[in-house]
Order: structure tokens, then C-alpha cells, then sequence
């Protein structure tokens, strides 16, 4: 399947925020965002699964416009930065809820095997992250959006999820971004440069720095 977005214009008031954006997603293929601090990923993610509607735009999957919120149609999945399992929830309940196999959870991360029954404010943030990042890419959707996955996650960790990604990006469209722009770079089939309001395909990573995302000499 192919997920495109286009003409995204996104205000604040009377400050605008994206200015003609563009960015598509394919199954099989994960596609990194990157950009500074405030230049919209979040808004665009948000956007594209539907929750944040802007004053204009246009989804198309397999050419096709969808005009009601993504979401809304069941084949799209958002990891917001903040958390979104509610605390009270127990670990087997959240697996219930989006129908994913927490035994093979649990054969992926033994180390979860005595919170089975916990709840999730019981778990540390990093944990928690782990949990539904996995929730997210074993859920039915075929559009996954992940916002920030690799933050508060510790190396082995952010290993095992590239690992996952690499598995699962077979049957899914993956979106990423997060400011760990190294795994970004490891993972990415697609890479998009979010600057100044719209989206630059970045074809090799030295444009990184002539666009001034990264400094001069950081990639060599
Ligand atoms: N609800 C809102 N009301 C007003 N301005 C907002 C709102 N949400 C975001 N903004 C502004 O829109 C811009 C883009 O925010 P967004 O969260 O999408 O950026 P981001 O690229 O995800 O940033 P970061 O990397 O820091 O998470 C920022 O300047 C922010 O201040």
C-alpha cells in the first residue's frame, strides 16, 4: 500500500507551521523524518493519523483520497511522545485490547515476565515505551506512526526495536522520527527533511548538513 500526504498547510493562530508539505509511505519501507525542535513533526504525524486537523491537506492511500480522519477507517496506529496506555491499565489487558500476543511479547522481552499482572504505572517510563512501541508495531494497522520511539530507551532496547522494525516493515508502511537522527539514518528506506514549513526527500545524508540540520563534519 502507498500512504501519501500533500498540500498540508498547518496555522497556530496566524503563525504557520507547514507550508505545502509532502511525504509518502510505502509497505515495506520505513520513512524517517527528521527537523529541529518546532518545525512540525509531531503536528504532521498528528495530521496524518487524523487528530490535529489542519486548514488544509490531502491523504491518498493507493492513489485513492481518504477525506474522513484516518484513524477513523481502523488501519493506522499513532506512539504519541507522551504515553498513551493509561496508567491503571494491567500489562495483559493493553496486549487484549489491540489483539497482540503477549506470549510472544514476552518471548521477545522475558524480562517483562513478572509484570504480566502489573499495571502499568508500575513499570518505569522506559518500560512502558518498550511495551507500546511493540504494541504499536504488532497491532493490525498497516500504517504505523511512531513519534520519538528510540528517547528513554536504553541500547539493548533501542537494538531489539530496530531489530522488530526491520521484521515487521514487511507488511507495514512504518513512519518514524525522533531525534536520535543515527538510528533514523540505520533504519530509513525513505528519509524526509521537515525545514521552514515543508518536507526535502534528503537522497544522500550529506544534505544533512548543507541544509543545516547537522553541523559541518558531523557525518565524517
Ligand atoms: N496546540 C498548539 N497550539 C499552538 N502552537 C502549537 C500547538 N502545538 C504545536 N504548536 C507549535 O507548532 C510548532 C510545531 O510543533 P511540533 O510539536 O509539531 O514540533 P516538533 O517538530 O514535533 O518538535 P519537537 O521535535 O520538539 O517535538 C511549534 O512551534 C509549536 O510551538
Amino acid at each position: 500500500m502507498i500512504f501519501e500526504i500533500d498540500n498540508v498547510e498547518l496555522y497556530f493562530a496566524e503563525k504557520q507551521i507547514l507550508n505545502g508539505v509532502y511525504l509518502k509511505a510505502e509497505t515495506g519501507k520505513l520513512t524517517g523524518i527528521l527537523g529541529a525542535n518546532g518545525c512540525g513533526k509531531s503536528s504532521l504525524l498528528n495530521i496524518f493519523f487524523g487528530s490535529l486537523q489542519p486548514r488544509h491537506k490531502l491523504i491518498r492511500i493507493d492513489k485513492k483520497p481518504y477525506l474522513k480522519p484516518l484513524f477513523k477507517y481502523g488501519i493506522v496506529i499513532y506512539l504519541p511522545q507522551e504515553n498513551f496506555i493509561p496508567p491503571k491499565m494491567k500489562l495483559e489487558t493493553c496486549f487484549q485490547l489491540f489483539k497482540v500476543d503477549i506470549t510472544e511479547f514476552l518471548q521477545v522481552f522475558p524480562e517483562f515476565k513478572t509484570y504480566k499482572r502489573a499495571k502499568m504505572r508500575e513499570l518505569s517510563g522506559g518500560q512502558r515505551r518498550v511495551i507500546e512501541i511493540y504494541i504499536c508495531l504488532n497491532s493490525r494497522a498497516k500504517l504505523i506512526l511512531l513519534d520519538e520511539p528510540f528517547s528513554h530507551l536504553s541500547p539493548l532496547y533501542i537494538e531489539k526495536i530496530k531489530n522488530l522494525i526491520q521484521e515487521l516493515k514487511k507488511e507495514k508502511a512504518i513512519i518514524l522520527t525522533d531525534h536520535m537522527y543515527r538510528h533514523i539514518l540505520d533504519t530509513s528506506d525513505e528519509l524526509y527533511l521537515l525545514k521552514n514549513g515543508s518536507t526535502k526527500l534528503i537522497s544522500q545524508t550529506s544534505e544533512l548538513e548543507d541544509y543545516n540540520y547537522l553541523k559541518a563534519g558531523t557525518l565524517y
